[in-house]
């Protein structure tokens, strides 16, 4: 049986009319039609969240497919404005970018898809699978984030050790559906997601690179958004261990995880979270955007060093 039809088997047996996922043969041919395009040959993934896709920059060498030109690559929706004229999110562009950093071959998405576009969870990781069929072993993570921790500064920057998987708790996890084992084990671990080597060689260099007084190793929690907390939801995340949240990032990790690629995950704090009840603070998307472009230097040149150091 060819695994569509045991998708479709799966789905009829369980009732399931929801999933939406692309099958192990889907997504190698995606991956060949790809590779098909660009003469490197990845090993490193990185993924950038919000305002820090300047990396791209940074690479030799480039090669660039936009998320349009590949089947089934979510791309980012945007808006209607008051002008009633289309505007993509901010922050988040549509390319695939490949080259060399350091002497490492690299392929670097700038933007992703979120929950909150209203694209189903199966479809936000897809690229992430396309990665693995094509080659990637590790897998860097980026994402702005509020900073729950009152410790936190704007501007920090959080090494993920862990994270809370709140949608999970309603079964939006990408790995809901029927499994494929060619891709990872029915019922995979994610207690050990981000990996602890990558941690330390990203605190060593951090060090190294004088960024101490800022650099934070930390809890992320993933949230559906679009809306930004309400204080009582901050409250209950402080409660449960988390120190920084954000609407992205965790349903990579966790297919990256399922399917063997070695994760660091590193958040940008772009603001804090309001934790009292009469604050006139609100969370704002140009906030995020603004503390972005001021750190985006520094993560670049934090995540660079890592890779040459690989
Ligand atoms: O892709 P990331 O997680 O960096 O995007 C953040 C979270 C929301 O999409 C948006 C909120 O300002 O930025
Ligand atoms: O405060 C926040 N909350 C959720 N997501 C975010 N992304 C950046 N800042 C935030």
């Amino acid at each position: 049986m060819a695994t569509s039809e045991v998708n479709v088997f799966c789905r009829q047996m369980s009732g399931m009319t929801s999933y939406e996922g692309y099958s192990y043969e889907d997504v190698s041919r995606i991956a060949k039609s790809v590779l098909d395009r660009v003469k490197c040959r990845p090993h490193i993934g990185i993924i950038c969240g919000s305002g820090l896709g300047g990396l791209a920059n940074m690479l030799e060498d480039k090669e660039v497919i936009l998320y349009e030109d590949i089947e089934g690559f979510p791309v980012s929706t945007g808006h209607i404005n008051l002008e009633h004229t289309w505007k993509p999110v901010p922050g988040h562009a549509g390319q695939l970018v490949f080259g060399w950093l350091h002497g490492k071959q690299v392929v670097l998405m700038k933007g992703r898809a979120h929950l909150y576009e209203g694209y189903d969870v199966h479809k936000i990781i897809l690229p992430v699978r396309v990665m693995k069929l094509m080659g990637v072993k590790m897998l860097f993570v980026t994402n702005a984030s509020g900073g729950i921790n009152p410790d936190y500064n704007v501007g920090d920057i959080m090494i993920i050790k862990d994270h809370f998987n709140m949608p999970g708790f309603a079964a939006v996890n990408p790995l809901v559906g029927p499994n494929d084992d060619r891709f990872g084990p029915r019922f995979p671990p994610a207690s050990q997601c981000y990996s602890l080597r990558l941690r330390k060689i990203v605190r060593s260099i951090g060090e190294k690179l004088g960024m101490s007084g800022y650099l934070r190793e930390g809890v992320y929690c993933f949230l559906g958004g679009p809306s930004f907390e309400t204080v009582t939801e901050c409250r209950f995340l402080k409660v449960a261990g988390v120190d920084a949240t954000g609407m992205s990032t965790v349903p990579e990790v966790l297919v990256a995880g399922h399917c063997g690629i070695e994760v660091c995950g590193i958040s940008l704090v772009t603001n804090k979270c309001v934790m009292e009840y009469d604050s006139k603070q609100v969370a704002n998307h140009e906030e995020v955007l603004e503390t972005g472009e001021k750190r985006a230097h520094d993560m670049q040149k934090l995540i660079s060093a890592v890779v040459g150091e690989l």
